[in-house]
């Protein structure tokens, strides 16, 4: 079990299996095994682990977008039914409506909320400026690069304010100077907003730079090998703080943990697979 014990969670996991039918043979194919995680309000957790362990599904559970097999999970000590709003999920790709401008996007939970024409343009203009797009506001989608669309998914995101914010691998797509900032950007945010996080990455370095607490998958089915606690005291961003001697430590001991892992979902596919989880 990861997490602290005697205040009660944001987001708790127990027991969490979670298996889909079998093509072949009409049995049942294990994705994630028996997870436990509590995540303590206004944490940011980011989670690793190769290739198909399970990550997405372990996601797609937190946001209520399929149900588990067996087992329970619960935000706020209320088990999860469905999808919320309390829940903000942000993808890899974009998904923005190409028919409405950066700030029609944004606007769009706050129409689902219920909220009022003027609240929602000043909300809008809000999370877009905190993403550094209040320039960009009228722009539609096709207007807009990779790195500046995914920042209007995170601002459509953080519109609504969900307590809680789950993100798939969000900066995959963008080359890596944006990537970078982004990552920034996003910490900054995390800490002004204290919303609680769940970040999946393919990245050691996103994940050690992003989050409190970097969870360790193993290979498939996907469980919690390791929890890994990341203090790397007040980050001066204008610094390269992947060369500190904390950040390279993390760095080479979680490369180590996960290289197991990889190296055994290499083995159970039959050869090479999965490896860029080792970055
Ligand atoms: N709807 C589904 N039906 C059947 N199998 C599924 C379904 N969704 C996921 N799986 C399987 O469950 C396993 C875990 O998939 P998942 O996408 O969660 O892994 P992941 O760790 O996110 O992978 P990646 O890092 O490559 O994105 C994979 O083997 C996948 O094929």
């Amino acid at each position: 079990m990861t997490g602290t014990p005697d205040v009660q969670p944001k987001i708790s996991l127990r027991g969490v299996t979670k298996s889909f039918p079998d093509r072949e043979g009409g049995g049942a194919f294990t994705a994630l095994h028996d997870i436990d995680i509590d995540v303590a309000s206004g944490e940011f957790v980011t989670i690793v682990g190769p290739s198909g362990c399970g990550k997405t599904t372990l996601l797609d559970l937190v946001g209520g977008l399929t149900e588990p097999t067996s087992g329970e999970l619960r935000i706020d000590g209320r088990p999860i039914t469905g999808p919320g709003l309390d829940r903000g999920i942000v993808f890899q790709q974009y998904a923005l409506f190409p028919w409405r401008t950066a700030q029609g996007n944004v606007e769009f939970g706050l129409e689902a909320k219920g909220v009022g024409r003027r609240e929602r343009a000043r909300r809008a203009r809000e999370v877009l400026s905190l993403v550094g797009l209040e320039a960009f506001a009228d722009r539609y989608p096709h207007e807009l690069s990779g790195g500046m669309k995914q920042r209007v998914a995170i601002a459509r995101s953080l519109a609504y304010e969900p307590e809680v914010l789950l993100m798939d691998e969000p900066f995959a797509a963008l080359d890596a100077q944006t990537r970078e900032q982004l990552q920034v950007e996003l910490r900054s945010i995390g800490q002004r907003l204290s919303t609680t996080v769940l970040f999946i990455t393919h990245g050691i370095e996103e994940a050690i730079f992003l989050g409190q607490r970097v969870l360790i998958m193993t290979s498939r089915p996907g469980q919690i090998k390791e929890s890994v606690a990341v203090d790397l005291g007040e980050v001066d961003t204008t610094t390269d703080v992947r060369s500190s001697p904390e950040f390279v430590a993390h760095r080479h001991r979680i490369w180590e943990s996960l290289h197991d892992e990889v190296l055994r979902s290499t083995v159970l596919a039959g050869g090479p697979t999965g490896t860029e989880a080792t970055r």
